[in-house]
């Protein structure tokens, strides 16, 4: 899968920090009970249909789980909701707006962001400058577009923003200590808490994970997931794509089971472990 980065779209760019819960952001918008909706989305490979017909929603504030045996469409839909694919048809909606086929970083402007893996090439900055990058890309393009008089002080009123924002997070994620160090010497666990921080600037009001605790060790994981629920408690929303079964039935409110590219069945964890069919496409799907 290719990895990018949600690049930079001034039209499109979020507004400064305001003044969220946690002091994060200006919070999730709560205009609609689903602000994600999947519709009948297709997608193939030449001969290989990996999605085929998959439709769901995602519940505001909630945190729900995307499951399904290997191969089942997991992440071609994941790639179809967050702009790296584009469906053969079907249509991905986004707090009432269509955003099927927008690129990722269009998405994301939009609240809805992924993680992404720190690309190698950013090991060689620290924690601090890995955080600065993104949003700063952003104010930077505005800046470009606007060299009138008095803009200087406006963009010094930016940076101080973004750093004091910048900080936050990395305290709500308890990094601000390793800030200096270079993200390529952080272990597996610190890297999932410097790719949720780094998303978590964009000010979103969704968040899409994708197996974020592959790579990292139990006590990491376990602060991983304080934060998720920490987040989802402010209202935050969040879809996860995760092999971990136990931990999704434990941490899910809400699992979404698809197979053969399709949701087979959707529910809270009971209900999905003693559904036969679930069973079955576990059984029958070498996992
Ligand atoms: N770029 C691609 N080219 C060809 N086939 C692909 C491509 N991406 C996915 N597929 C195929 O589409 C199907 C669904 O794959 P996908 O990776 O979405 O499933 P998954 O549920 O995420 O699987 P896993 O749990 O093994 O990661 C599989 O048969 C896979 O081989």
């Amino acid at each position: 899968m290719s990895e990018t980065d949600p690049g930079t779209d001034a039209d499109d760019a979020p507004e400064p920090a305001g003044s969220g819960s946690l002091d994060l952001g200006t919070g999730p918008d709560i205009s609609s009970d689903y602000p994600l909706r999947v519709e009948d989305l297709h997608k193939s490979f030449g001969g290989i249909t990996a999605v085929d017909g998959a439709s769901f929603e995602v519940e505001r504030g909630s945190l729900t789980g995307l499951i399904g045996p290997n191969g089942a469409g997991k992440s071609t839909t994941f790639n179809l909701i967050t702009g790296m694919l584009t469906p053969d048809s079907g249509t991905v909606t986004f707090d009432g707006a269509d955003v099927t086929g927008l690129e990722p970083h269009q998405i994301a402007n939009r609240g809805m962001v992924r993680t992404f893996q720190i690309a190698r090439e950013l090991g060689d900055m620290t924690v601090l400058e890995n955080m600065m990058l993104a949003p700063k890309a952003q104010r930077g393009e505005r800046l470009w577009r606007s060299v009138t008089p008095g803009v200087r002080d406006d963009v010094i009123a930016q940076e101080s923003e973004l750093l004091e924002r910048v900080w936050e997070v990395l305290d709500f994620f308890d990094i601000a200590h390793i800030a200096e160090e270079y993200a390529g010497n952080l272990s597996g666990g610190q890297r999932k808490l410097l790719e949720m921080a780094r998303a978590l600037l964009t000010d979103p009001d969704m968040l899409l994970l994708d197996e974020p605790f592959a790579g990292v060790n139990p006590t990491l994981e376990k602060r991983l997931l304080e934060h998720i629920h920490e987040l989802r408690e402010q209202g935050y929303t969040f879809l996860l794509v995760e092999h971990d079964m136990d931990l999704i039935m434990k941490n899910c409110e809400h699992v979404i089971v698809l197979h053969q590219g399709r949701v087979l069945m959707e529910g809270d964890p009971e209900e999905v472990k003693s559904n036969e069919d679930v069973i079955e496409a576990y059984l029958g799907g070498n996992v």
